[in-house]
């Protein structure tokens, strides 16, 4: 007669979860970060607003960011020139809008994971998605689901409005699922577009600019299992998951906040974030290197930091005192993409195993790190396994 602790034995995998592949897209139209303050001042009418024009130039000049991607281009914003006004009741339109863009840019990431993983994608057991750009049941998890063709008895989870941490929790979220469940086979997906968040500037409000300036459009995807099959078909392991640990700020509530209003998504980020980042983040590295029992010196270890902004990457590496390129993955991320919110950290995953396949990182383990409203601190270890073989 078989007992509960033996099915469970017997359900649970062997091995750690890995990442086994991974995919990105974006949307096809793209802003110069030298010419957005431009672009975004014509395209809402705003050019009056002389004084936020002039800080958003400073913001753009700042951001380390040369180029973002959005679906909502000025051909759309054509047809719904309501969008430039957050006063007026959008919401609504904004939403459908997204309802259908928001899983088809992650089927083109999920695309390029699956054909990497070199499995049908009628082999994927779980899916896990994260957004902030969703309202509305059932989500943008079960389109992706449809459009990729997966079984009916996939278990879906959807995160909604994890900000930037989402990518950092979903992928956390697979590798419990994996490594309890023999044999599973998670899609993680993160597909945000700030169609949501796109609106024109308010006179008195500052701060209303400053998203404007940093956040862009991108879905990832990742393929998560543990035991890789290694005959017929073979899976390769990119970065085995060691450890995961989920922390938040106390009384750190009010530093990010996004709220769906009539207008749009309202985005608020203080700022003080990069500093209550800097004096946090080392407590959570020693908890998840010390249960390990690893204790390198963080020269020793890869980095891959979601890059919220240039500012957070620079407190990091003063914090940790990391040397000249540690940070390389995180930065050329920013540069090329901007802020994706909880996308961004799989591109930087991404980034990372092409430098490692290149010989220009060579330490085995590493971190990864996500921040979010909370705040959030979301930390994984990893051990990489897709370094260039001499
Ligand atoms: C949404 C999520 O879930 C998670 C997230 O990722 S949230 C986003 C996290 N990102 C951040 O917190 C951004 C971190 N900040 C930065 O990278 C930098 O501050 C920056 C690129 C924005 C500016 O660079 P900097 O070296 O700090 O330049 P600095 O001259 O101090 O700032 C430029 C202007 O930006 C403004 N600014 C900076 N941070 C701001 C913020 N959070 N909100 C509004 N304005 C801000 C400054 O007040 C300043 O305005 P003035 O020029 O009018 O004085």
């Amino acid at each position: 007669m078989a007992t509960v602790q033996k099915i469970r034995r017997e359900h649970r995998a062997d091995g750690p979860a890995a990442v086994l592949a991974i995919g990105t897209a974006n949307p096809e139209s793209f802003q110069l970060q030298d010419d957005y303050a431009d672009y975004y001042f014509r395209v809402t009418k705003s050019e009056h607003h002389a004084d936020l024009k002039d800080k958003l130039k400073r913001i753009c000049k700042k951001s380390g960011i040369e180029k973002r991607y959005a679906h909502l281009d000025e051909e759309l914003l054509g047809a719904h020139p309501d969008f430039i006004d957050r006063t007026l009741p959008t919401l609504d339109a904004r939403i459908e809008m997204a309802s259908a863009a928001v899983p088809a840019l992650a089927a083109s990431a999920a695309e390029k994971a699956i054909a990497e993983w070199n499995r049908p994608a009628s082999d994927i057991t779980h899916l896990v998605f994260s957004t902030y750009s969703g309202g509305k049941a059932p989500s943008a998890d079960l389109r992706l689901a449809s459009l990729l063709g997966l079984r009916p008895t996939v278990s879906r989870t959807i995160l909604s409005l994890n900000g930037c941490s989402g990518g950092g929790k979903a992928l956390q979220l697979a590798k419990e699922l994996a490594e309890n469940n023999r044999g599973a086979r998670v899609l993680v997906a993160c597909s945000e577009i700030t169609l949501l968040a796109f609106y024109g500037s308010l006179e008195g409000r500052l701060d209303t600019i400053f998203g404007q300036g940093i956040f862009g459009d991108g879905a990832s995807a990742a393929i998560v299992g543990a035991d890789p099959v290694v005959v017929g078909t073979i899976e390769r392991p990119l970065f085995e998951m060691a450890f995961a640990t989920q922390t938040t700020i106390p009384g750190t509530e009010d530093e990010i906040t996004m709220q769906l209003t009539k207008g749009g998504l309202d985005f608020h980020v203080s700022t003080r974030v990069p500093k209550l980042l800097k004096n946090n983040i080392e407590r959570c590295l020693i908890d998840a290197l010390e249960f390990l029992g690893v204790s390198p010196t963080w020269n020793d270890l890869f980095w891959a930091i979601h890059p919220g902004g240039r500012a957070i990457l620079d407190h990091v590496e003063d914090l940790l005192a990391l040397d000249d390129g540690k940070l390389a993955a995180s930065r050329r991320v920013l540069s090329e993409f901007g802020n994706m919110s909880g996308a961004t950290v799989i591109f930087v995953l991404d980034e990372m195993r092409r430098r490692m396949a290149r010989g220009e990182e060579v330490a085995e383990w590493g971190v990864m790190m996500a921040f979010g409203p909370g705040i959030t601190i979301e930390t994984m270890v990893l051990h990489a396994t897709c370094h260039h073989e001499n």
